[in-house]
C-alpha cells in the first residue's frame, strides 16, 4: 500500500474532546505494547526474555551504550551485551557489574568475535557511542549484514544512522530493522534518499516516505512529538515528557527498543492484533523513554541527567504498561 493509493492511517495522542476516537486508538496501541510483555513466572529460565547486543562504545562515547544496556535490562532483558572497543571496555564495565562487555570492536577479528555471539542475540542495537572511525564503521557495516543474514531485529541509531546515511542499500528492505534519527540524523537520511531536503510544514509525510523509500522498515523520528511510521502508517507518539534535553535521551530509547521489539516479534500478530510489532515496540519504547524523562524531571528538575532516567525505568514501565 503507498500514500498515493490510501491516505496514512494517523494515530495521535490527543487530550481534546473531539478527538475521544484517537484517544481510544492511543489505549488500543498502549494495550498492544502491554499484551507482548511476556508474563513473569516461574517457568522461564534466564536468557528467554531477552538476550540483548549493543554495538558501539569507543574512545570518546562510553556512556551511550552504558545507557543503551542498562535500559535494556531494566525493561526485562535478562542480558546485555556491550560490543565495543578495548579501551571503551574497561570503562563501560566499571560503570555497571550487571553490563557483558567485550573489547572487540577495534580487534582485526571483530567481525568474527561479534558473529560468534548472534545466534544467542534475539535483537542488536547498532550505533550508540560508536563513533565515527572508518575501520570501526566497517566492521559494524559487516555486523548489520551477518545480523541480516540471521533475521535479527536489528535497531539502528545514533553513527549507525550515519552508516546507513552513506550507504542506504546496506539495510534497505530489511523489515527487521527500525531506525531511530534524531533531528539532524533524519534530516541526513532522508536527503541521502529522497535528494530533497525535509518537507519543514510536513513531518508526517517526510517520516513515511523515508520509511517507504527504505522499503518500509521502521523509522522512529524523535523529537517534540516522536513520529513512528512502516510507510502504511505514521504514529505518533506525544506523551508528556518534559523540556530538559540533556544527552543520552535517544540512547534510553534504542536500548528499551532493543527488548521490546524482541517481545513484539517473538509475540506474533495474534498479540498485536495484526499490526505491524516494531510499530508497537517503537510506540512502547517512545512512551517509556517520555515517561522516564517525565519523572526524572519531576524530581530533578534543571539538574535531570540519563542516569536519573535510568533509575526511572522500573516505575515508569509498570506505570504504563502493569497497571
Ligand atoms: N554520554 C555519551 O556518551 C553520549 C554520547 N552520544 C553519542 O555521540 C555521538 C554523536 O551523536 P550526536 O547525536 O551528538 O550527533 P549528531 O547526529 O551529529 O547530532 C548532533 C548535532 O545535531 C544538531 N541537532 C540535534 N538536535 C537538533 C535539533 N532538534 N535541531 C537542530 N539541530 C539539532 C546539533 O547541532 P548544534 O546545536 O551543534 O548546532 C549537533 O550538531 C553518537 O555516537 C552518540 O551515540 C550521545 O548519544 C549522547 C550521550
Ligand atoms: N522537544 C522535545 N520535547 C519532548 N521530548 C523530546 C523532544 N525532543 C526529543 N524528545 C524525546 O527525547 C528522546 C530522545 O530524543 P533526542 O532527539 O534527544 O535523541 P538523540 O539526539 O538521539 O539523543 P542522544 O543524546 O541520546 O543521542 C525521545 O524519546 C524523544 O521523544
Ligand atoms: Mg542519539
Amino acid at each position: 500500500m503507498t500514500a498515493a493509493l490510501s491516505p496514512p492511517i494517523v494515530i495521535e495522542r490527543s487530550f481534546s474532546l473531539h478527538r475521544n476516537h484517537t484517544l481510544k486508538d492511543m489505549e488500543n496501541i498502549f494495550q498492544l505494547v502491554r499484551n507482548v510483555i511476556p508474563p513473569l513466572t516461574g517457568k522461564r529460565h534466564k536468557g528467554q526474555d531477552g538476550r540483548i547486543g549493543i554495538v558501539g562504545g569507543c574512545r570518546e562515547y562510553t556512556g551511550a551504550p552504558y545507557f543503551a544496556a542498562i535500559t535494556a535490562l531494566k525493561v526485562g532483558a535478562d542480558l546485555s551485551h556491550v560490543f565495543c572497543t578495548k579501551d571503551a571496555a574497561t570503562v563501560i564495565k566499571s560503570y555497571s557489574p550487571e553490563l557483558i562487555v567485550h573489547p572487540v570492536l577495534d580487534s582485526p577479528n571483530a567481525v568474527h568475535e561479534v558473529d560468534k555471539w548472534l545466534p544467542r542475540l534475539h535483537s542488536v542495537v547498532i550505533g550508540p557511542g560508536l563513533g565515527r572511525d572508518e575501520a570501526l564503521l566497517e566492521n559494524a557495516k559487516a555486523i548489520i549484514e551477518k545480523s541480516k543474514l540471521k533475521g535479527i531485529p536489528i535497531i539502528i541509531d545514533a553513527d549507525g544512522l550515519w552508516i546507513i546515511s552513506q550507504q542506504p542499500s546496506l539495510i534497505q528492505g530489511y523489515q527487521r530493522a527500525i531506525l531511530t534519527p534524531n533531528y539532524m540524523e533524519f534530516s541526513r537520511l532522508y536527503e541521502a534518499m529522497l535528494r530533497d531536503p525535509v518537507d519543514s510544514s510536513d513531518h508526517h509525510g517526510c517520516v513515511l516516505r523515508l520509511s517507504q523509500a527504505l522499503g518500509n522498515l521502521t523509522v522512529v523520528q524523535k523529537g517534540e512529538r516522536d513520529l513512528i511510521s512502516d510507510g502504511e502508517k505514521v504514529l505518533v507518539c506525544s506523551h508528556e515528557g518534559s523540556s530538559r534535553r540533556c544527552g543520552g535521551q535517544g540512547d534510553l530509547l534504542s536500548g528499551s527498543l532493543g527488548v521490546l521489539a524482541h517481545w513484539a516479534f517473538l509475540a506474533g500478530a495474534e498479540k498485536t492484533n495484526g499490526q505491524n510489532p516494531f510499530l508497537v515496540a517503537a510506540f512502547g519504547a517512545c512512551s517509556l523513554t517520555r515517561q522516564c524523562n517525565n519523572q526524572a524531571f519531576q524530581k530533578f528538575g534543571r539538574s535531570m541527567t540519563a542516569s536519573d532516567m535510568v533509575s526511572e525505568v522500573g516505575t515508569a514501565f509498570s506505570k504504563l504498561f502493569e497497571t
